[in-house]
């Protein structure tokens, strides 16, 4: 166990946390209890403006959950919480039974294992298919080197594997700036699935996809739910029907609705706050 040096740093309350209990720069995932994320009240506020308002929401492992709520509802904002983008002014966010993310920097929540996709694709152009998931597997600069190292055969087979799961195995070599749009988004996600990330968010995967590749994400993403949890925001209510088990409406930074496609379809307050409007 390392000792702090001083005394202010005995009583700064992160570092007392890490002495006392040193697991938490490597937290293990528990989620015997079958839930993989718990946001409990959680109030966000800019300029005295509540961006979440005691937000409430929980994840189960391994299920495949769409959020959709109208711009400003505060589904960037409950993303950016959970990542550590952004600290709430109060409530809790625990990732399984025990990992407390209020108290981990941003990095080390994408380490804990909860990986984000951004709307924009961010694949380095340049390099080929299997070079981006190379780079992607530590997820750090070490990866640079990686690239002139050996892979080992647990690696490459780990890659393989990602990229059947994407439906990129034949595009293995070609450079990732010469795929299509849908391609790029898929590419992204195989970069993050090579981190392992028993938690991934995804952001508006479809915006400015085909038809053919909105349907080709819906596949990929419900292949995914079960070995991961994943988190999807998107405003496109076919695709949501498509791939939805379970959909979370939120509405001024509150759950307003939760449960089937249908339920909340149904629910005279969505349509009146956002359904009515998409239609
Ligand atoms: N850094 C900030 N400073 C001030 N206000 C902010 C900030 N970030 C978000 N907001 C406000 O908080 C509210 C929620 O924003 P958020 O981006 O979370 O909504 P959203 O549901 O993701 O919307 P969209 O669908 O448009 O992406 C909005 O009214 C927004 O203007």
């Amino acid at each position: 166990m390392k000792l702090p040096k001083s005394l202010a740093e005995f009583t700064d309350r992160s570092r007392v946390f890490d002495v006392v209990n040193p697991a938490v720069r490597s937290p293990k995932l528990d989620t015997s209890h079958g839930t993989i994320l718990y946001l409990e009240d959680i109030t966000v506020s800019f300029d005295g403006f509540r961006a979440l308002n005691d937000l409430t929401l929980y994840i189960h492992a391994g299920e495949l959950r769409c959020i959709i709520g109208a711009n400003g509802a505060g589904k960037t904002t409950m993303m950016d919480v959970i990542t550590g983008k952004t600290r709430p002014d109060s409530g809790t966010a625990y990732f399984g039974q025990s990992i407390d993310l209020l108290r981990l920097s941003e990095p080390d929540i994408a380490q804990a294992g909860i990986g984000r996709k951004f709307q924009k694709p961010t694949v380095f152009e340049q390099h080929t298919v299997f070079e981006n998931l190379e780079l992607a597997m530590a997820g750090d600069r070490r990866a640079w080197k990686m690239l002139f190292a050996r892979l080992t055969p647990a690696q490459r087979a780990d890659i393989d594997e990602v990229l059947g799961v994407i439906g990129l195995t034949e595009h293995r070599h070609r450079q990732a700036g010469a795929l299509s749009h849908g391609q790029k988004q898929w590419l992204e996600i195989g970069m993050l699935l090579m981190q392992k990330p028993a938690l991934l968010l995804v952001d508006e995967p479809v915006a400015g996809m085909t038809p053919q590749e909105t349907e080709r994400t819906a596949e990929l993403l419900l292949s995914l739910a079960g070995r991961h949890s994943v988190v999807v925001v998107e405003h496109d209510m076919d695709f949501v029907r498509s791939i939805a088990r379970t959909v979370t409406v939120l509405h001024e930074g509150s759950v307003l609705a939760e449960g089937s496609i249908e339920q909340v379809q149904r629910d005279p307050r969505v349509v009146e706050v956002y359904l009515g409007e998409q239609a």
